[in-house]
């Protein structure tokens, strides 16, 4: 089975939502006229229009004419709104993924009462530019259906199966740590600008020099300490900086700031 020939529809098409279209709509095996996005007021989305996609606040219309559902809304919302849909659900047909942090398989299951394949993802916003690392989790054994969730998030990036039980660590590593990263990188440009750059310049030769870390780790598959090593010039100025940053907490701010986000989430 393949996601370039199934109907999809994006069900709650706002931040999230959009940026897992965006990486769909670049992949140009996929027909966007096999797209269809839900959003209770469609006006913000009126300008995709013209990609072919169907756009409407119709979300059992949206259902009943997809096959694969996948079900961007809020947290607190989102069981309300399965409730609506259930009875056009089909269990031969349909298959889910909710992006819903903290509602699990069970609660979605329980909703709406049918056991069609159900998934949860955690994809990131980087799908926006086709390199979200998504994080699956199923309970189902249909393997036909893991294959199509897994080739619809490899067409946004990367993909990998996990636990059920992991789903929270998965949303606060690989979905809040977009925004830690990118945090890290506005203080990498703030300290560049202090030593001299313009704004534009410094952000230039930190957003490259951050993918080619994030590169040296992905290709070599190193720790990165293998990486810093080549780096670190005894009684030079980066081993000088790299301590001056650890005496003021910086691996430690950040585990604690992961620890903090992963107990936010409602368990
Ligand atoms: N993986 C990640 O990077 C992130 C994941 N999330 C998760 O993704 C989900 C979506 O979050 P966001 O995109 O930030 O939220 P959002 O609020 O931007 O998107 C939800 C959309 O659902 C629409 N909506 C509400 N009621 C609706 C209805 N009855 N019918 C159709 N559409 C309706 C809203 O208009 C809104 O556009 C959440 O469950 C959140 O936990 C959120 C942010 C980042
Ligand atoms: O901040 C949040 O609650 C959501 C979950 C993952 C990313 N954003």
């Amino acid at each position: 089975m393949s996601i370039h020939n199934k109907k999809i529809a994006i069900i709650g098409c706002g931040n999230l939502g959009l940026s897992i279209l965006n990486g769909l709509l670049a992949d140009p095996r996929i027909n966007p006229k096999n797209i269809t996005v839900t959003k209770r007021k469609t006006s913000s989305l009126e300008h995709l229009a013209s990609t072919g996609i169907q756009i409407t606040s119709d979300n059992r219309k949206a259902a009943q004419e997809s096959e694969l559902l996948i079900v961007a809304l809020k947290p607190y919302t989102i069981l309300e709104i399965l409730g609506e849909l259930k009875d056009v659900l089909d269990q031969d047909r349909h298959i889910m993924v909710s992006l819903a942090t903290g509602i699990s398989l069970k609660q979605i299951q329980s909703t709406i009462d049918l056991s069609l394949p159900i998934f949860r993802a955690m994809p990131n916003t980087a799908a926006d530019v086709g390199e979200s690392l998504t994080c699956i989790a199923t309970k189902s054994n249909d393997e036909s259906a893991k294959d199509l969730v897994t080739q619809c998030f490899n067409s946004i990036g990367n993909s990998i199966h996990i636990n059920e039980e992991l789903m929270d660590a998965a949303t606060v590593l690989g979905a809040c740590g977009i925004a830690y990263v990118l945090r890290f990188m506005r203080g990498m440009i703030q300290g560049g600008i202090e030593i001299g750059f313009d704004a534009h310049t410094a952000t230039t030769i930190v957003t490259h020099t951050v993918k080619g870390a994030a590169q040296l780790l992905i290709e070599r598959k190193q720790h990165p300490e293998h990486e810093i090593d080549k780096v670190t010039t005894p009684k030079g100025c980066t081993i000088a900086g790299l301590n001056e940053m650890e005496h003021n907490g910086f691996s430690s701010a950040l585990i604690k700031g992961i620890v903090t986000s992963y107990n936010k989430i409602e368990k």
